[in-house]
């Protein structure tokens, strides 16, 4: 039998002033068995989604040039811009995709932009495509009002108070949104689309088009995440795996593009504030043994002391080591 991964519906997550505890108990299996699965009833818009694919697709479709405008060097700290293929290196090796590195969007009043905080600030927007602009702030508005209400059921599949992680991490969360191309490529390249690697931080929102082609490593094998009709895909990061001891861990993923076409993905980073320390929750006492041996970076998540901000500057370094100096030294 083909494995895959559970559709959870989440309306009553959202609606029944999120204490759901059926929805919370079906997030809690999938947590620990898979580390990833599909939602439905998440509710957003699908006209904005239709208009965030479709401007997304005219973006990448521009010369080379035109999308150079706005190249991830001219972002500096706050880290935002394009970049091409071959541009990031996920788990060493360049990627087989280009993308466009987005954030929210904090004007230099605010605090965190003032102190020269790497990650925070301005996007760059391409001023070929004005629509794309508030298309894109509307979708990570969207997405980061599903963030709170999907960490809050997993809060309450932890035997926690509901806002646990909104008092400890996410009041104000640290949120990056990608939009990537995956162009076609020969079927028999063994150049990854992504490398194998698990996210950084709480959980990822991902929508992705009908293509396919992400796979992800559950129980030691490779399954298909293929594309499911108006649902998003979640997956853990490795501060929620840090922070359960192991209980639900960041599950292993790449991309591969099989389909001839180029392949669009939306990942969407719901992150801890880039200044919360992070702390594994004391109450819960069915700690893991550390899976360092197992780990695509090889690094022990249980060895891990500091704030989210300490994590997440040592991973990008590597995946942008052109941008490391300007970025974090
Ligand atoms: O494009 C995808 O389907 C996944 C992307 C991904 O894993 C990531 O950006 O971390
Ligand atoms: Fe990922």
């Amino acid at each position: 039998m083909l494995e895959t991964i559970p559709i959870i519906d989440i309306t009553l997550l959202r609606t029944s002033s999120g204490s759901s505890t059926v929805v919370a108990e079906q997030l809690g299996q999938a947590c620990r068995q898979y580390g990833f699965f599909y939602i439905t009833g998440h509710g957003v818009d699908q006209s904005l989604q239709q208009r965030l694919e479709t401007l997304s697709r005219q973006f990448f479709a521009q010369d080379a040039a035109v999308k150079l405008q706005i190249a991830m060097v001219k972002g500096g700290r706050a880290w935002r811009g394009y970049f091409p293929v071959g541009g990031e290196l996920t788990s060493g090796k360049p990627d087989l995709k280009e993308g466009l590195y987005l954030g929210a969007e904090l004007d230099n009043s605010h605090p965190l932009v003032k102190a020269g905080t790497p990650l925070h600030g301005q996007n760059l927007f391409p001023a070929t495509l004005p629509e794309l602009r508030q298309t894109v702030l509307d979708y990570m508005a969207a997405m980061t009002k599903l963030g709170h209400v999907l960490m809050r059921g997993i809060a309450l599949s932890l035997g926690l108070e509901a806002d646990y992680f909104e008092e400890r991490y996410t009041h104000d969360p640290l949120t990056l949104f990608r939009i990537f191309n995956y162009p076609a490529a020969a079927t028999d390249s063994d150049q990854w689309g992504v490398g194998e690697h698990t996210d950084y931080g709480l959980l990822t929102i991902l929508k992705q088009d009908n293509l396919g082609g992400l796979q992800v490593k559950s129980q030691g094998r490779w399954i298909e995440a293929l594309p499911v009709p108006n649902t998003l895909i979640c997956n853990i990061g490795d501060m929620l795996d840090r922070i359960t001891g192991g209980l639900y861990r960041s599950t292993p993923h790449r991309v591969k593009n099989p389909s001839g076409h180029d392949r669009l993905s939306f990942p969407f980073f719901f992150d801890p504030n880039f200044e919360a320390k992070i702390q594994p929750i004391p109450t819960l006492v069915e700690s893991q043994p550390d899976n360092w041996q197992e780990r695509w970076d090889g690094a022990s998540l249980s060895l891990f002391e500091g704030t989210y901000g300490d994590y997440v500057l040592g991973k990008v370094g590597k995946v942008f080591p052109q941008l490391r100096r300007e970025v974090i030294e």
